[in-house]
């Protein structure tokens, strides 16, 4: 995955964030289970493994094993009002559920699938409330800041002010169907982003109209290109003090290398924020008032817009008329294309990605959010105007299967999150890609060749629900009561089994020691963590049982702060909670090679094998890679999966302290056997010991997590800033100038050096300098910190 790392702490909310990268790896790589610690010490469980053993009865002694016992709690029923008496009760229609009896409501060119995404704060939750409001959904709207928005419902959220998981809810515009997800700003929690992109068609990419194009918008940008999200941009809070539309604008052609298509201009700024100029069709947009549900009317552009509006227009259709040859000609002659004509060339090149729509407003004043929504339905993407979704047979990965956004093709979804929720156990999140999806029928979970259940079909509104059911291709909806699916697995037909692309997975950062303040508590505590791994694949946990510690390794300080908050929370544990580390990984920096012989003769049957490894070093970022060089039957065919299996096992336990190996290719050069004392076993076995005394003759190194820091601070205080950075094996890149008169430093820091760097900041700053960071590299660590980690190590194992 390509994702970075960023980390956001804002002085005036105490957050911290973490997303990361290089070393990310798909799920089911055999390197997910290579995270956990040392095999030789340490039990751990991978999360397939915690899902079927919340689950399945076959597999709760994995559990009771990892933890001594545990008993799982029984979940509550859910009592959901029947759908009529919930729209006597709301005083609302809801005419947004996809199908009536399986028959379909909304034809499938109408469907939107988009995700809001943006930098932390930049107004996605206000602007999704507002987007509930005027679509008639929410009868009454929430304010973030007085922790009443609907998409923001667990208490954190609205204690902190911050979205930290994603809220899937569906809305109806003109006609056509909106599922809409809300993803977090905070970096710590951008494998929710990443989990929304995965599915979603089109996006809503957010800016604050002062900051402008902010780094976490350059992460979620990046993530977006991945997928090959089409997008529009909504330049936010218009109505603030130092608005900036046209900076903003350029903003998007610098950090982002995109290229911007302005479609409105805005009318006003700051307070004077009255509306919008509408470029298509040259009309001003301009609200009545700042209050919800304000009204809006078209009229005249005002006089002293004129010029600059005709301008913008000019460029955009000058843009646009490139896509299309017969009104290229036309303009050519002096025929401007028609608003039909123009609205459709918007569409075509928004979904080509040849240009992303520019829109403004301010969503708190409640201006710019009708037109924003219209954009939505008049150019992002419904599910037919992208290509088809791909798939490979599970019987056979080399052949490629197509599955078409169609109702009548065989049923293909993807579980893209899994939500733990107190009334019905946990929720999977699933995108319908084609078919249909019945209550109580059953699909195959292609990925583990396992039948499941449905047993209801939820469509989601923020924490609340409404049973359906039917979901068809293009819909968003949440399963309960299946038991073997974990996020990323493929449910498909059962005649028709296909798997879909997987989603890539970060691996973590950072990792604290957690136990329970009682003994009492250590069920509970184990029952919660296995709940918050299943919902969440960035989050890891293992127990140590030299040392009887249970160990959890997250994206970021705020990531396992919010775990351990949950914990307490909705698990009732409290936790005691050690100094958090930094993960480390081992690798190596020269070739070497090494013959083992694992001879053994005790009576009865001997074990005998002889393998001599070749170690390479390899380039950053390319994990783990196993090679058999083996001629004319040296090591005969049947025991090199030993050879690997015996490697593979060590990858996660390097001989210099313990962490997990990457970087590294082995390669199976040379061996003998014997007829009778061989066994898969005694090549495993060797190759373990291969690795022991190859790895230390290879030049073991250890890495950290290098992160690239932003410190925006005001220039009184930079001195000191400087001087701290460096204190912390900071290396100062560059300097630079940010509006208002501040002062930007960038600088390469070691993770190890930044914990509680907000604090620190804060103080020396009195709350005035903000900062970001993502993972860079990683890099070597210097010798004499190689040296004390490794000591401590060799003193914990003696
Ligand atoms: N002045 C002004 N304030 C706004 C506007 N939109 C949002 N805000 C305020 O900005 C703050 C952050 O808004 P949110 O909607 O929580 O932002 P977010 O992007 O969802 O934040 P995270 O989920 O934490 O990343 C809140 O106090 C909002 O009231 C706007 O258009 N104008």
């Amino acid at each position: 995955m390509a994702a970075e790392s960023l980390l956001k702490i804002s002085s005036s909310k105490t957050t911290t964030t973490t997303t990361v990268s290089p070393l990310c790896n798909s799920s089911n790589s055999p390197r997910r289970t290579l995270l956990t610690k040392s095999l030789r010490r340490r039990v751990s469980i991978t999360n397939s493994a915690r899902v079927s053993s919340l689950t399945s009865s076959s597999s709760s002694s994995s559990v009771s094993e990892f933890f001594g016992c545990l008993r799982l709690s029984s979940t509550p029923k859910l009592s959901i009002l029947p759908l009529k008496q919930r729209k006597q009760n709301h005083g609302f229609t809801v005419f947004a559920t996809s199908a009536d009896e399986g028959k379909r409501i909304f034809p499938l060119k109408d469907y939107r699938n988009i995700g809001i995404m943006a930098h932390i704060d930049a107004g996605k939750t206000t602007t999704t409330e507002r987007i509930l409001y005027y679509t008639g959904k929410n009868y009454k709207i929430g304010e973030v800041h007085e922790g009443t928005a609907t998409m923001d419902w667990m208490e954190q959220e609205q204690e902190r002010g911050i979205t930290i998981t994603s809220a899937a809810t569906t809305a109806v515009w003109n006609k056509h169907r909106i599922n809409i997800i809300d993803t977090p700003g905070h970096v710590d929690f951008t494998l929710e982003v990443e989990r929304a992109l995965r599915v979603l068609d089109g996006a809503i990419c957010l800016f604050d109209s002062v900051a402008g194009v902010e780094p976490q918008s350059e992460t979620v940008w990046r993530q977006a290109d991945k997928y090959g999200v089409p997008r529009i941009c909504f330049v936010n809070k218009m109505d603030r003090l130092g608005a900036n539309f046209f900076r903003t604008r350029d903003m998007i052609v610098t950090n982002l290398g995109a290229k911007p298509l302005v479609i409105q201009i805005p009318i006003g700024a700051e307070d004077n924020f009255q509306g919008i100029v509408d470029l298509v069709k040259m009309k001003a947009v301009v609200w009545s008032g700042e209050e919800l549900g304000a009204k809006f009317s078209y009229e005249d552009i005002p006089t002293d817009l004129q010029e600059i509006a005709g301008d913008y227009r000019a460029q955009m259709i000058e843009t646009v008329v490139e896509l299309d040859d017969e009104a290229m000609e036309k303009y050519l002659e002096g025929v401007e294309p028609d608003e039909e004509t123009i609205r459709e060339l918007i569409r075509k090149g928004t979904i080509s990605g040849s240009f992303v729509p520019v829109l403004c407003g301010s969503a708190f004043k409640n201006k710019g959010v009708q037109p924003l929504l219209d954009a939505v339905v008049d150019y992002l993407p419904s599910p037919l105007d992208l290509p088809a979704m791909t798939g490979t047979d599970p019987e056979n990965p080399e052949v490629t299967i197509e599955r078409p956004a169609d109702d009548d093709e065989p049923f293909a979804g993807l579980a893209f999150k899994i939500m733990s929720d107190p009334f019905v156990g946990s929720l999977t999140f699933v995108r319908v890609y084609a078919g249909k999806l019945a209550a109580g029928s059953y699909v195959l979970n292609a990925n583990k060749s396992k039948k499941e259940r449905i047993g209801r079909l939820l469509e989601m509104h923020a924490n609340s629900r409404e049973d359906v059911k039917v979901a068809l291709s293009g819909d968003i909806v949440a399963l309960a009561g299946l038991k073997d699916t974990i996020t990323g697995e493929t449910l498909c037909d059962p005649e028709s089994p296909v798997v879909l692309e997987r989603m890539d997975f970060p691996d973590p950062v950072i990792k604290v020691a957690i136990e329970p303040k009682t003994k009492a508590d250590i069920d509970k505590m184990a029952n919660g963590l296995i709940k918050l791994a299943q919902e969440d694949p960035s989050f890891h946990f293992s127990r140590d049982e030299e040392t009887n510690q249970t160990v959890i390794e997250g994206m970021g300080e705020l990531h396992l702060e919010i775990i351990v908050d949950r914990l307490k929370r909705e698990f009732k544990v409290e936790a005691n909670v050690g100094a958090p580390q930094v993960n480390y990984r081992e690798s190596i920096s020269k070739v070497t090679e090494t013959k083992y012989v694992h001879k053994k003769q005790s009576g009865g049957a001997g074990q005998f094998a002889d393998i001599t490894i070749r170690f390479e070093p390899m380039e950053a970022g390319s994990g783990y890679e196993f090679k058999s060089e083996i001629k004319g039957g040296a090591v005969p065919k049947e025991y090199i999966p030993g050879v690997m299996k015996g490697l593979e096992e060590c990858m996660s336990n390097g001989v210099l302290a313990g962490f997990p190996v990457v970087d590294v290719r082995t390669v199976l050069v040379d061996g003998s056997y014997h007829d009778v004392d061989s066994s898969v076993l005694a090549f495993q076995l060797a190759a373990r010991g291969a690795f022991r005394e190859g790895m230390r003759k290879a030049g073991p190194r250890l890495l950290e997590p290098i992160m690239k820091v932003e410190v925006v601070t005001p220039e009184e205080h930079l001195g000191d800033v400087i001087g701290d950075l460096n204190s912390r094996r900071g290396q100062i890149n560059t300097f630079g100038d940010k509006p208002g008169g501040l002062k930007v430093v960038d600088a390469l820091v070691p993770l190890a050096e930044m914990f509680q760097y907000v604090s620190t900041l804060r103080g020396m700053t009195k709350g005035r300098a903000s900062y970001t960071m993502h993972l860079a590299k990683f890099d070597a660590v210097p010798q004499h910190i190689q040296n004390q980690l490794s000591a401590k190590e060799e003193a914990v194992a003696a």
